[in-house]
């Protein structure tokens, strides 16, 4: 049976992260289950853990990541370049769109059961996104990445300080609404070019776009309903040309996937996308700050191995997730 290690960010949910560690770390205590787990001490030192645990020997390991999806964003940054890592996840974040997206259990020790027994078979391939920005090093997304107002939300959202507050009140969610509202009447859209595989596109007045590699973003948000995370290929959202008002209407609808019956929001697939813009933009990978446009991304087809359960074209019920049908 594979080693597993589990790097925990202590700080993700606000705190609430331990609590889930301390459920897990009991239970596989009570199971006598060999574990080795780190903590991450800053922004950054879960990628460094993740690479440093693939490096030593050289050996198959399972890396679990215990945190929310900028925690899992760092551990895949770090195994990425590793083919013989596992990855595994327990949500203790406050968005989870992993988890979302790859049916994984919000309830810690139902996640944990569910890494556990599918542990015993073998991993789910799935594919990644690779963001190439000017002048900076490659970053790999799992779920998604963006430009414009959703990367400048998810900036804002990061550094706040009213996030812990609304989190420790159970309304992490409004943290987005607020940062939402606080843009969208400042927000200066601009002309993005976009290419496809080689196909040009040009968007006048856009006010984002994002490239999904799983439906869920911003947690919870079905930014990309048919997109599949093995399917070879990445869904493309552009929103443009809609007013300010238009835009919250269609912010609201993200949370049931409607959005895309809007003209104004356009849908594609594929595997090689280039973004320029006549005005800079903020860039995010699965939430995380990453820089500027302009940039190129690269499908790379199933190049990380998943403790995960493909759930293929059925419809996603996300009540599902906490019940124990994984064992
Ligand atoms: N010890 C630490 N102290 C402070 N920040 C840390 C530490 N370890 C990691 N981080 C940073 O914490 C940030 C938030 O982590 P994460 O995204 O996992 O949690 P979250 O924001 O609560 O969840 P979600 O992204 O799902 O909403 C990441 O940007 C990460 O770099």
């Amino acid at each position: 049976m594979k080693q597993i290690y589990f790097i925990i960010n202590p700080k993700a949910g606000n705190g609430y992260c331990l609590k889930v560690w301390k459920k897990v770390e009991s239970k596989l205590v009570a199971e006598q289950i060999h574990f080795l787990a780190f903590f991450s001490e800053f922004p950054g030192h879960a990628k460094c853990l993740a690479e440093q645990i693939a490096e030593k020997n050289q050996q198959e390991k399972v890396i679990i990541a215990v945190g929310g999806d900028g925690t899992i964003h760092e551990v895949l940054n770090g195994l990425a370049k590793y083919d013989y890592i596992t990855l595994g996840f327990i949500p203790g974040g406050s968005g989870n769109d992993f988890s979302r997206g790859f049916h994984i259990p919000t309830n810690p020790e139902k996640a944990l059961q569910a890494i556990l027994h599918l542990r015993k078979r073998t991993g789910r391939k799935i594919d990644i996104g690779k963001v190439c920005l000017t002048g900076r090093e490659e970053h790999y997304f799992i779920n998604n990445m963006g430009a414009g107002i959703d990367a400048i939300i998810s900036y804002q959202v990061n550094q706040s300080r009213i996030k812990a507050l609304l989190n420790k009140l159970s309304l992490g969610r409004l943290v987005y609404v607020y940062f939402l509202l606080k843009n969208v009447f400042t927000y200066k859209t601009a002309r993005i070019d976009l290419s496809i595989d080689g196909k040009k596109h040009i968007f006048e007045q856009t006010w984002f776009v994002t490239v999904s590699n799983q439906p869920y973003y911003g947690g919870g948000m079905e930014i990309a309903p048919a997109a599949e995370p093995d399917d070879g290929l990445l869904d493309i959202t552009v929103v443009h040309q809609l007013s300010r008002l238009k835009l919250l209407l269609v912010f609201i609808s993200v949370f049931w996937g409607r959005h895309i019956h809007f003209k104004e929001v356009k849908t594609y697939k594929g595997k090689n996308i280039t973004i320029h813009s006549t005005k800079t933009q903020y860039v995010h990978a699965d939430g995380e700050h990453i820089g500027y446009t302009p940039l190129s991304i690269h499908l790379q087809a199933k190049a990380v191995e998943v403790l995960s359960r493909s759930r293929g074209k059925e419809e996603v019920d996300l009540k599902e997730r906490d019940s124990n049908e994984f064992c």
